[in-house]
C-alpha cells in the first residue's frame, strides 16, 4: 500500500471514530440527564475503572494498556464536561506535580482553578467554587503531607479518588556553569529528596537553598532571577522556559507521590479493588491496649490495613494523638461496617475509592 492509500484508510477510520465518539457522547448526555434528575454525582471513578479493565482484557491489538488508559481518560474527561462542566482546583502554580496529577485524571479540556495553598483547595471545594480538589497526600520517600491530613480531619469533605504519580526532578537554570549559581529554589521536601545530588555538586555550601511553596514557583523564580536555579518538574521548567541542566536528580528513582481528589460527595460504589480511608479518634490512647484492640478488630476480620499514621491532637500541652487509617475494602462491606458501628462517632469515614497500585 502506498502512502496515499494508507492515509485514505486512516481518514476513513477517523470518520468512523468521530461518528462513534459522537454516538457515545449522545448516551453520555442521556446519563447526565438521568443523574441530574436523580441528583447523583457525575464523576464515577469506579465505573471508569471497570471500563478500562474490560477494554484492557479485550485488547489484542497494538495499543498498550497505558495507551488505552490515556485515550479513554481523555474521553471520560470530555464526557464529564458534556454532562456537567465541573471546575477542578489544584495546588499551583501551573506546572506543579499536582497539576500533572490533576491533568492525568481530568484531562486537558477541564476548567482548572489554580490555587496557592492546600488550605485554599479545601476552601474552594467546601464553598463550591470547585467541584473537585487535587491535593498531595504522601510521598513514598518522605511520608505524609501534614497539612492535607489535618484538613481532612477538620473539614467535612471526602475522598473521591486517588492518583499515583512518579516524581522526577530536574535541575533547571539559565547559568551554564554551576559556579555562577548562588540560590537554588525548590520545595523543602524536594531538597531532601535530591540531597545526594546537592551534596555532590554543591558541597562547599556556597549556595543558598531557598524553600518555596511549590516546585513550579521555583521554576518561575529561576526564570526571573539571575544566579539562581530550580529543582522542579520537567513540565514546570518547560512552562517557564528554563533549560534543564540535569535530569532525574532525585535520591531514588522509585519516588512516587500519592494525590487525593477531594469533593463534597460521598457516593462511590464498590469496585473490585477499593481502599477506604478513615479518621480514628480512639479514646484515651494512653491506656494500654487501646490501639492494639483497634488493630485487632481489623486482624480478626481479615481486613488488610495499608496505612496507620498518628497525628497530634493539639489539645493543650499533652502528647495525645488521633489516627489516619487506611485499609483495603469498601466502607459498605459487612466486616468494615461491624468495626464502624463498634466505634460509632469516634470514626469518620473519608471515603471508599478505587485502589491504585
Ligand atoms: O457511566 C457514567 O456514569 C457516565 O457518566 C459515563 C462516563 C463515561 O464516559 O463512560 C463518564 C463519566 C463517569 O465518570 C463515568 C463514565
Amino acid at each position: 500500500m502506498d502512502l496515499q492509500e494508507l492515509r485514505k484508510r486512516i481518514d476513513s477510520l477517523d470518520n468512523e471514530l468521530l461518528s462513534l465518539l459522537n454516538e457515545r457522547m449522545g448516551y453520555v448526555k442521556a446519563v447526565g440527564e438521568l443523574k441530574r434528575s436523580q441528583k447523583t454525582v457525575i464523576y464515577r471513578p469506579e465505573r471508569e475503572k471497570q471500563i478500562l479493565d474490560r477494554l484492557g482484557k479485550l485488547n489484542d491489538g497494538l495499543l498498550s494498556r497505558s495507551a488505552i488508559e490515556a485515550i479513554f481518560l481523555e474521553i471520560f474527561a470530555v464526557a464529564r464536561n458534556l454532562e456537567l462542566p465541573e471546575r477542578i482546583a489544584y495546588l499551583g502554580p501551573e506546572g506543579s506535580f499536582t497539576h500533572q496529577a490533576a491533568e492525568s485524571r481530568f484531562g486537558g479540556m477541564s476548567e482548572y482553578l489554580v490555587l496557592p495553598t492546600i488550605h485554599s483547595i479545601f476552601d474552594a471545594v467546601e464553598t463550591g467554587r470547585a467541584r473537585f480538589g487535587v491535593v498531595p497526600l504522601e510521598n513514598n520517600q518522605e511520608g505524609m503531607v501534614g497539612e492535607t491530613v489535618d484538613l481532612l480531619r477538620e473539614k467535612e469533605l471526602h475522598i473521591a479518588a486517588e492518583v499515583l504519580l512518579s516524581i522526577h526532578f530536574g535541575f533547571a537554570s539559565f547559568n551554564d556553569s554551576l559556579t555562577q549559581i548562588r540560590r537554588i529554589y525548590s520545595k523543602d521536601i524536594a531538597f531532601r529528596q535530591c540531597s545526594t545530588f546537592l551534596r555532590e555538586y554543591f558541597e562547599d555550601n556556597r549556595v543558598e537553598l531557598i524553600p518555596v511553596e511549590s516546585t513550579s514557583k521555583a521554576a518561575k523564580l529561576a526564570f526571573t532571577e539571575p544566579e539562581s536555579a530550580a529543582i522542579c518538574s520537567h513540565i514546570a521548567a518547560r512552562l517557564y522556559g528554563v533549560p534543564v541542566l540535569f535530569d532525574n536528580i532525585g535520591n531514588s528513582d522509585q519516588n512516587r507521590t500519592r494525590f487525593l481528589i477531594i469533593s463534597k460527595d460521598f457516593q462511590n460504589q464498590k469496585s473490585q479493588a477499593d481502599k477506604t480511608t478513615i479518621i480514628a479518634n480512639l479514646p484515651n490512647t494512653n491506656k494500654p491496649g487501646v490501639l492494639f484492640d483497634f488493630l485487632k478488630d481489623f486482624y480478626d476480620r481479615g481486613i488488610n490495613l495499608t496505612k496507620i499514621e498518628s497525628r497530634p491532637l493539639r489539645q493543650g500541652s499533652s502528647f495525645r494523638y488521633w489516627f489516619f487509617v487506611e485499609f483495603e475494602g469498601h466502607y459498605e462491606d459487612g466486616p468494615v461496617q461491624e468495626i464502624l458501628k463498634k466505634y460509632g462517632s469516634l470514626m469518620k469515614v473519608l471515603g471508599s475509592y478505587v485502589r491504585i497500585s
